[in-house]
């Protein structure tokens, strides 16, 4: 059953080209949903019409059988129930991170209050640091505070805004995993935005690929490799050479067999060293050029090689 429903929202920002078009999704309750797309797609957008933090043009969005009220039709915008989560953290610089957690719960019980702070504390790992202030903290902790002061509420939906952008590599993936699992724990229902594929994978199995304004596609992430609506989703994934003498046709580096002899003819005019593999650059006799991937190794700059790939693996628009 949908829980968050996002129907048909169209939104223009004054005497400009439409920022989201004609978009509906549904999430069901307690599922994390990443939302990629590049930057000016919309994204951000999106997220504070969800949370009633925007007016938009025309479309509705419901939580349950509640319909979420826009800036226009609320005295108070936004919900309890909708937190959305910025790459700035927004912390109270000289309040602790016990008090930046329990701002939120100003006009509870303090009994709650307090209870509410420990189990958050807890639950984000973060009780020996509960007196320290936002600057005696790691990046990635001041965005753990963020988070738990979102959570505070008890929030049905957290949408969370590029919150790892200006977190290094290791950091944000073991925040990821972390929050993932808290998330799932507390069967919060979450939109996550980002550009970065990886991120997106690490959070989730399910993607929303979104390009000026629009959903593009929806679904796991092998679905949307084997078969990306258009290139922008395809090149999401990897690289795409074109292929020649096929318009709109294209092969992924990956699927490309490198031989020292029989197949298409190229020589290799760069070589990158990567994790898994070497990225060769190759050229061939017309002038055109191939990103390719030698898992071995053994080829070099300079060195005359033969493609090979099976025309299955071919994607065309
Ligand atoms: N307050 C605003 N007034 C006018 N135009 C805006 C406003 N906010 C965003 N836009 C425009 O709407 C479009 C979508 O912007 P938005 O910030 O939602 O995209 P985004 O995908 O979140 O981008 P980024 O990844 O860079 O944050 C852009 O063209 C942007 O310039």
């Amino acid at each position: 059953m949908s829980y968050l429903k996002i129907d048909s929202i169209q939104k223009v920002y004054q005497n400009d080209k439409p920022a989201i078009v004609d978009f509906s999704l549904e999430i069901p309750r307690g599922q994390i949903v990443s939302l990629v797309g590049e930057s000016g797609s919309g994204k951000s957008t999106l997220l504070r019409i969800i949370a009633g933090l925007e007016n938009k043009n025309s479309g509705e969005v419901f939580l349950g059988e509640e319909r979420i009220l826009t800036p226009k039709e609320k005295l108070v915008p936004g919900y309890d129930e909708i937190q959305l989560v910025f790459q700035e953290y927004h912390l109270y610089p000289n309040s602790t991170v016990e008090e930046n957690i329990g701002r939120p719960l100003i006009q509870y019980e303090k009994e709650y209050k307090k209870q509410r702070i420990n189990q958050l504390l807890n639950l984000l790992g973060l009780v020996e640091f509960r007196d320290k202030l936002p600057r005696q903290l790691s990046g990635g902790q001041q965005q753990k505070v963020a988070i738990g002061r979102a959570l505070s509420l008890e929030p049905q939906v957290i949408l969370l805004d590029e919150p790892f952008s200006s977190l290094d590599t290791i950091q944000r993936r073991e925040l990821i995993v972390e929050l993932k699992a808290i998330f799932r724990k507390l069967e919060v229902t979450v939109i996550f935005v980002t550009h970065d594929l990886d991120d997106a994978l690490q959070m989730t199995e399910t993607l929303v690929v979104m390009q000026k304004g629009k959903l593009i596609q929806k679904g796991s992430p092998e679905a949307i490799f084997e078969k990306p609506k258009n290139l922008y989703a395809a090149k999401l994934f990897s690289h795409l050479n074109p292929v020649s003498q096929k318009p709109k046709t294209y092969i992924r580096p990956s699927d490309v067999l490198l031989f020292k002899s029989a197949g298409t003819a190229a020589k290799v005019i760069d070589k990158q060293y990567l994790v898994h593999y070497n990225q060769l650059t190759v050229q061939f006799s017309n002038g055109s050029e191939w990103k390719v991937e030698d898992k071995k190794r053994v080829f070099a700059v300079g060195d005359r090689l033969y493609l090979q790939w099976d025309k299955a693996k071919e994607i065309s628009f």
